[in-house]
């Protein structure tokens, strides 16, 4: 089983990428980057580029955009001992191809402050949530993200990382309202996280994304001295000057026929192999290959060369021992009002064939979820402290409506498969049913079913559980998948709609405004200083924020264009002024370069010469949908027959 770090980008390495004006028309596209040590390097965007981008830009998830008739992924087990399932491809992916059919992600907000204390087996699945565009849901700082797709089952190989981490599509404008639509805030707007092939995968594969070394060096009792990335790199090169220096020695060029009895060779390796037994501890020796084959390989190709055979597994076996996750996509529901996306068949489901399986996370106790009242207090000192009203819950977090649980128990149930979290409900219409796993030991444990209690589940939180989703009936290419959720979701939804009135929060639900929208649609507008914004404001939930990259100093000579990432968030700025020169408009800004909130003073200073691209509109902190207080929360239901009599302790 995956499990994914804390891992990412950190601010430091953060770049800008800006076109080059002069060449944008006459010449292919050309972006360059530029990191904060001034150095740059330009690239052409390439037309696999500009193909995804159109998929996206229509709406499409990459895949749907190609062609599409037999599984091309697999959940399976993990060629890592240990680690149980993994993501395999069946199909041979070259660099940059994608993976997948774009992953929604959730964010889980203030959890450390909200959950304090309660068992829970997601920190090691998160993202951090800065890394997935979600700083803006909180001003804490304490985001996290939790993927329930490939970017939640996939495994780390330092040696063979071969995917990107998915970053999510930010889509806060889709097509519900606040002012008019209970559904609004009721689903993730994070969706659509592409995975990308960042080396090349054999078809068989298994796939590998990086953790962040710093998963492996905190979890010494788990994985030993694992080497790190930086000792892949080292160990490469102490290997290409040993293997230069023993055919020396030998007096041969390429060594390949030097019997594997030689000597001098027994010799050497047998000293490496004493020196890694004990003598030194390094994590790079255990890079180093072991024999004389093995080094001439590596030295020819590379270390990581010598791995993937053991990653890669048989796709005929696949077919047989795995379960495919991609025969669902997602795509805006057309037939369930106020759901938002929904999962959609790519191809031909037979009745009662499973459409996939999916492992469970379990949390024991439900309370986990609640967000509860705060009040913030001065001590004598004037130290800000919060204060946790435990009586008093006054939502859920998002989370909760991806997950399964019963009136009857604490359990809760959290599916991490590909597509499957987009299934949305319909009693009547229903097409697909869940039920156990069945033949699928590695993620599944029929015995937790029979005779775990809701304490033993509290003191183990290792995923051991899994759900088939089989279809109930033919379902075509084209068609919605769904679920029936159970009387007591639909009767909550009935009431929620029933008695759900517009919020009107720190802006009226009428005068809400999109970020996305305000980015897209007024990308070229000029922005309202802050004199203009007091008789002309901006939606109060809306803020502007400038690019990280004004922290130093600009040159207005070069006319870059700042490019802002899914991820970005910049620094919160104010406009002090706007002038236009060379018939343009140009910016004095004033940036808060302190991003903690607790900080006592926050680190001003100004820049001028400023262009447009340079600052973006953000939703204020806590104003997004997902923390409207009248947003729907609600769990799928798990059927009764599901639930195992030693869990019913409501
Ligand atoms: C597991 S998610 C399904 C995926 C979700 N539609 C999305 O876009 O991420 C469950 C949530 O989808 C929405 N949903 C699903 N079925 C619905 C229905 N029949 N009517 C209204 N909302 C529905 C509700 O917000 C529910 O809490």
């Amino acid at each position: 089983m995956s499990i994914p770090p804390d891992g990412g980008l950190g601010h430091e390495d953060l770049v800008f990428i800006l076109t080059v004006g002069s060449h944008a028309q006459s010449h292919p596209k050309q972006t360059c980057t530029i990191a904060y040590d001034g150095t740059s390097a330009c690239k052409e965007s390439s037309n696999d580029d500009d193909v995804n981008r159109q998929a996206i830009n229509a709406g499409m998830t990459v895949s749907s955009a190609l062609s599409d008739s037999t599984c091309g992924l697999y959940l399976a087990p993990s060629t890592i001992p240990g680690a149980g399932v993994g993501i395999f491809t069946a199909v041979e992916k070259q660099i940059g191809d994608t993976v997948g059919r774009g992953d929604i992600c959730i964010p889980v907000i203030d959890m450390y402050w909200h959950a304090d204390g309660i068992t829970q087996p997601f920190s090691d699945y998160f993202w951090s949530g800065d890394t997935m565009g979600m700083s803006h849901e909180t001003d804490s700082d304490d985001v996290e993200a939790l993927c329930p797709g490939l970017d939640c089952a996939i495994n780390c190989h330092l040696a063979l990382v071969n995917v990107e981490k998915a970053v999510p599509v930010y889509d806060d404008f889709g097509a519900l309202h606040r002012s008019r639509d209970p559904g609004t805030g009721a689903f993730s707007p994070y969706h659509n996280g592409t995975t990308y092939v960042s080396r090349h995968i054999p078809a068989g594969g298994e796939l590998f994304k990086f953790y962040g070394d710093h998963w492996f060096q905190t979890r010494p009792h788990v994985f030993g001295l694992i080497p790190l990335s930086e000792d892949y790199e080292t160990a490469e090169d102490m290997n290409e000057k040993m293997v230069l220096l023993l055919q020396r020695a030998l007096g041969t060029r390429d060594g390949v026929n030097v019997s594997s009895g030689n000597n001098l060779l027994e010799d050497w390796f047998g000293l490496l192999q004493k020196i890694n037994a004990g003598a030194f501890e390094s994590r790079t020796l255990n890079a180093l290959p072991q024999s004389w084959a093995d080094a001439t390989l590596a030295a020819k190709d590379t270390i990581s060369a010598l791995h993937q055979p053991s990653a890669t597994r048989d796709v005929a076996w696949l077919e047989k021992h795995g379960r495919c996750i991609d025969h669902v996509e997602p795509r805006t529901s057309t037939i369930v009002p106020q759901a938002g996306r929904g999962a959609f068949a790519v191809r031909s489901l037979l009745r009662d064939q499973v459409i996939t399986t999916t492992p469970l996370l379990h949390v024991a106790d439900a309370d986990f979820f609640n967000l509860y009242n705060v009040t913030s207090m001065f001590d004598e000192n004037d130290n800000e402290h919060y204060q946790k009203h435990v009586d008093t819950v006054v939502g859920s977090q998002i989370l909760l409506n991806y997950c399964f649980g019963h009136e009857e128990t604490t359990v809760i149930l959290c599916p991490y498969g590909s597509g499957i979290n987009y299934i949305n409900h319909d009693a009547t219409l229903a097409n697909v049913k869940i039920r156990w796993a069945v033949d699928f030991d590695v993620v599944h444990d029929d015995e937790v079913v029979q005779s775990w209690t809701v304490e033993d589940l509290e003191n183990d939180t290792k995923p051991r559980l899994a759900l088939d989703y089989f279809a109930t009936r033919d379902i075509e290419p084209g068609e919605e998948l769904l679920l029936d959720y159970g009387a007591v979701w639909e009767e909550a939804w009935r009431e929620h709609v029933d008695t759900w009135q517009p919020y009107n929060g720190v802006v009226d639900a009428i005068s809400y405004g999109s970020a996305t929208t305000m980015n897209e649609v007024a990308r070229e507008t000029p922005l309202r200083t802050q004199d203009e914004q007091r008789f002309d404001p901006y939606p109060g939930n809306l803020q502007i924020r400038c690019h990280y990259a004004l922290k130093n100093t600009i040159n207005r000579e070069e006319a870059y264009v700042f490019h802002w990432r899914d991820t970005d968030y910049g620094y919160a700025c104010h406009i002090l002024d706007r002038f236009i020169e060379d018939n343009k408009d140009w910016y004095t800004v004033e940036l808060e370069l302190t991003v903690d909130p607790d900080a006592e003073t926050a680190v001003r200073t100004e820049r001028t010469d400023v262009p447009r691209s340079a600052m973006q509109f953000f939703p204020a902190p806590g104003t997004s949908d997902l923390q409207l207080p009248n947003a729907f929360r609600h769990l799928i239901g798990l059927p009764d027959e599901l639930l195992p009599p030693q869990w019913r302790n409501l």
